[in-house]
């Protein structure tokens, strides 16, 4: 088989198809030819998509150009090279407004037919490279946090919002929620996008050095202070402040930091020179701040400062329904950083999405960073996480795979997993009844053509993997 690219051939005259295909077949191309459009959608269903169609017009059962047309967007994806006869040229034209890449008239001159094909090869190679780089590349802003729950919808809509203002954010929720994920995307839809993001983990850094990592100090303030050093708010200056864990800054610090988001100047330890900031602070904390309010540890006039806008994060134990698109995006960057295609099975998806994931998303991902480091051939299976043990005594069922909760509504499985296994039957009976036709599926269905792909996506229903 050639690597020069796979193309398809449909064409009624059995003598052009030999002559043409041997021809394409010689110049290093792999060619599958056939003569009519339904055994194009049939090639298409098994050997994949072809990086180029080459498509007659008139063509059996109809003999009709305009029907032919119709089943253009079957080639979704593929560049469709439109065979004409001399008299054609203004249906050509209309081919190509239609989204046909290019024509060529019969009879067809061998190297102009060689020319033609390259072009359009190199084409469909450009547009899937760019579009490998576009999934590689980390999102920004808010399409950062990903998600498809509402939570994760309503707090995508917020940073929008709120990205562009001034104003001060709280952002709570358990550990490993994305917390960061959001201050970072409230940054980079900012005006202040340009200017540094600087990130402070207020419980890491001890007590006694808290202080002069913030504020800075100059040369001589205490032992040790051999040369003035700025300090994480200066550094921050005309950016923002991300003040992460800020549960945990210890009290004569809060005192301190008020008195900065009061006035916007502090002085460095040992300092007597004023300095003047600009900054937007954004913080974080997986603690109760009004509970530790109450208890005495955070004040209270901190805490009114620092609130401005409250966004919470939900656990991901809440919203399960976002684990397909968090496995999805994690695993494209782990194929870019590794350089190779990762598959990961339906078993495999399965038990990522009826996992609890105490550590949330965090979790996950190590979770799947772990299993596709021991993936053979990339390929992620139930037999990666029972060797690592992470199946543990997790009892695992498969919602897609076992259809048998439809014919008998249970109490034992949630109501999500029966209705997902209702919809994973209707939309695969769908799918056979119209011969894997989208479009008509979707009709049958009552979904749009769009929201029937995202739910063969999320459901996996497509080639078995992602
Ligand atoms: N919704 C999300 N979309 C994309 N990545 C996410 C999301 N939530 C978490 N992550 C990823 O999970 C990891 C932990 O996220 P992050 O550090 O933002 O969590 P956190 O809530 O700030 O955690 P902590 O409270 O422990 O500091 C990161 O690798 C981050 O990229």
């Amino acid at each position: 088989m050639s690597n020069n690219g796979y193309i398809l051939l449909v064409d009624d005259e059995p003598a052009f198809r030999e002559l043409a295909g041997g021809w394409l077949t010689q110049q290093g191309f792999k060619v599958k030819t056939v003569g009519s459009i339904h055994e194009a959608i049939e090639a298409k269903k098994v050997q994949g998509a072809p990086d180029l169609v080459l498509l007659d017009l008139s063509l059996p059962p109809y003999f009709d150009p305009q029907k032919t047309l119709l089943a253009m967007p079957e080639f979704d994806g593929s560049p469709v090279i439109i065979i004409t006869g001399h008299a054609e040229r203004e249906l050509s034209l209309q081919a190509i407004s239609q989204g046909a890449w290019d024509f060529i008239a019969k009879p067809i001159d061998p190297d102009m037919l060689a020319v033609v094909v390259r072009r359009a090869l190199a084409k469909t190679r450009l547009e899937r490279e760019v579009e490998r780089l576009q999934q590689s590349a980390p999102q920004q802003g808010a399409e950062s946090y990903l998600g498809i729950s509402p939570s994760a919808q309503r707090i995508r809509a917020l940073i929008e919002r709120i990205a562009p203002t001034d104003v001060r954010v709280l952002v709570t929720g358990p550990s490993g929620t994305g917390k960061e994920v959001i201050s970072k995307a409230l940054h980079d839809l900012s005006a202040r996008k340009k200017s540094p993001f600087i990130s402070v983990h207020c419980g890491a850094i001890p007590a006694e050095l808290l202080e002069s990592e913030l504020f800075g100090h100059v040369k001589g303030a205490f032992t040790g202070a051999e040369k003035d050093k700025q300090g994480l708010l200066k550094l921050a200056d005309g950016g923002t402040l991300f003040l992460d864990e800020i549960g945990e800054m210890p009290a004569p610090m809060q005192v301190k930091l008020l008195r900065v988001l009061q006035e916007g100047s502090f002085y460095p330890v040992g300092g007597r020179q004023l300095e003047t900031i600009d900054v937007r602070v954004i913080s974080a904390t997986n603690a109760d701040l009004t509970k530790l309010v109450e208890q005495g540890t955070f004040r209270e006039d901190l805490y009114y400062r620092i609130k401005g806008v409250a966004i919470e994060t939900q656990g991901l134990n809440e919203r399960l329904e976002d684990v397909p698109t968090l496995l999805q995006s994690f695993l494209m960057a782990l194929e870019a950083k590794q350089g190779k295609r990762l598959q990961l099975s339906n078993e495999a998806l399965q038990w990522f999405r009826q996992c609890s994931w105490p550590g949330n998303v965090r979790e996950l991902k190590n979770t799947l960073e772990s299993v596709a480091a021991i993936s053979v051939a990339g390929q992620i299976t139930l037999a990666e996480i029972e060797l690592l043990n992470f199946a543990g005594d997790q009892s695992f069922q498969s919602p897609v795979a076992d259809e048998h909760a439809i014919n008998e509504p249970t109490l034992d499985r949630t109501l999500e997993e029966q209705v997902q296994a209702l919809e994973v039957t209707l939309i695969r009976s769908a799918l056979e009844k119209t011969e894997q036709n989208k479009t008509q599926a979707a009709k049958l269905l009552g979904l749009s053509r769009q929201g029937l792909i995202k739910k063969i996506e999320r459901y996996q229903l497509g080639e078995g993997s992602i």
